[in-house]
């Protein structure tokens, strides 16, 4: 299959979301347009972004809603669990350690690591205890976790990216204000950017 853009990639999880949605109200069938309509994305960029993995919608009567689902969720990587470990038991480290979805969309935390003595030992749910950062490199090389959430202050974060490659973990969700150096696929997330993006479309009066 060729190369999809990252951007179509993105608009596929959102699709996934969706098609979801559809599936518990039993819906069976979707066309472009309602997708369009529903998700307020072109309807032309709709057929375009399904495009990538040949025809399965059928002219005139749309997509299956669990077939399209079912063929989204493999080109995502959804069809096994992931395991992720969190960096940081601080606000965000605790509230994606809590954050129930994240387990329904087959990703599993199975550790979260932290520096402060008087975090390490505390319970963040009934399966969560906070480890100490030592137990690290143990940890990895035994249970082989593929993604690491870095939920730390930014100048923490470069040093601990480079020792996770290094490890061998698969790719980072990164919530601290920095653009990391190692070579393994990244996600940033920064709430930041949300709110300036926002007040420019704000300011200009663009909807
Ligand atoms: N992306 C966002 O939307 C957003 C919002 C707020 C904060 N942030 C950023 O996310 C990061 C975490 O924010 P927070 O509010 O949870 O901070 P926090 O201070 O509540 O938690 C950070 C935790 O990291 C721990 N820590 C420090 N060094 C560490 C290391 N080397 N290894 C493991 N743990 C270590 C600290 O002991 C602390 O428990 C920060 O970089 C912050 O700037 C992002």
């Amino acid at each position: 299959m060729q190369e999809i853009p990252k951007p179509t990639i993105r608009r596929l999880a959102v699709y996934y979301r969706c098609l979801e949605r559809l599936e518990q109200k039993n819906v069976e069938k979707v066309s472009s347009k309602e997708l369009s309509k529903m998700l307020k994305i072109k309807d032309s960029q709709v057929r375009k972004d399904l495009s990538y993995f040949g025809t399965f919608g059928r002219r005139g009567v749309g997509y299956n809603v669990k077939e399209l689902k079912e063929k989204i969720k493999e080109i995502l990587g959804l069809n096994k669990q992931w395991s992720v470990i969190i960096l940081g038991a601080g606000n965000i480290g605790k509230a994606i350690a809590r954050y129930k979805q994240i387990e329904k969309d087959n990703f599993k935390v199975v550790a979260v690591f932290d520096v402060d003595k008087r975090k390490i030992g505390t319970q963040i749910t009934p399966e969560l205890t906070v480890r100490s950062l030592d137990e690290l490199d143990e940890f990895v090389k035994k249970n082989k976790p593929e993604i690491a959430v870095l939920a730390v202050p930014a100048d923490a974060a470069n040093p601990l990216a480079e020792r996770l490659e290094k490890l061998g973990i698969k790719g980072i969700i990164c919530f601290a204000p920095v653009t990391l150096t190692c070579s393994i696929p990244v996600e940033y997330v920064d709430i930041t950017v949300f709110f300036k993006t926002l007040v420019h479309f704000i300011s200009r009066g663009i909807q």
